[in-house]
């Protein structure tokens, strides 16, 4: 059976002296659950180029828009309905922080989240650790 992959891009902004943030965004079907703007490949189409259209398509953010850290890849597997999937995130700075986010038809709600609260919405395991990552490459880059 056929791996299923994705991929998004993990965007941050910082608001002159807050914390950190990050985007999240909250699906409209299913268990409604939060997850960075992501989704999968189509034909062709490289993981890079997958994230920056679906970052796009469901964040309305263009990759004009991001300062893209091109030393920051993680993949992360799990299963869903019993198949293995990919995902590969890339992470990215929002360059206006005070950019508006317009959501699709996918996403009911969104969040900028500081770390700690990211890690709560995102609540899987893998997902907490890609934040993980994100939030430790920041703060050495
Ligand atoms: N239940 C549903 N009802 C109606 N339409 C649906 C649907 N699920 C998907 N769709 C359709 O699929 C489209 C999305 O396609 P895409 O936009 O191409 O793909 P995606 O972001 O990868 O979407 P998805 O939400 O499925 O993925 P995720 O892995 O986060 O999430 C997939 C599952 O894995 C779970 N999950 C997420 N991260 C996980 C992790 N780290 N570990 C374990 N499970 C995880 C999620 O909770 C979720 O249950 C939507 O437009 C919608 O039309």
């Amino acid at each position: 059976m056929s791996k299923r992959i994705a991929a998004g891009f993990i965007i941050f902004r910082r608001l002159e002296r807050n914390p950190i943030e990050y985007l999240l965004l909250q699906t409209s079907y299913g268990e409604h659950h939060w997850t960075p703007p992501k989704g999968h490949l189509d034909d062709g189409e490289s993981a890079l180029q997958a994230a920056e259209r679906e970052t796009k398509e469901e964040a309305g953010l263009d990759k004009n828009d991001l300062e893209h850290y091109n030393k920051f890849e993680e993949k992360i597997t799990y299963n869903v309905s019993g198949r293995p999937k990919d995902v590969f995130y890339y992470l990215a700075r929002l360059r206006n922080p005070e950019q508006t986010i317009q959501l699709s038809d996918e996403h009911q709600n969104m969040s900028w989240s500081n770390f700690q609260d990211a890690c709560r919405l995102v609540k899987y395991h893998e997902m907490i650790n890609v934040l993980k990552k994100a939030d430790e490459f920041i703060q050495n880059n």
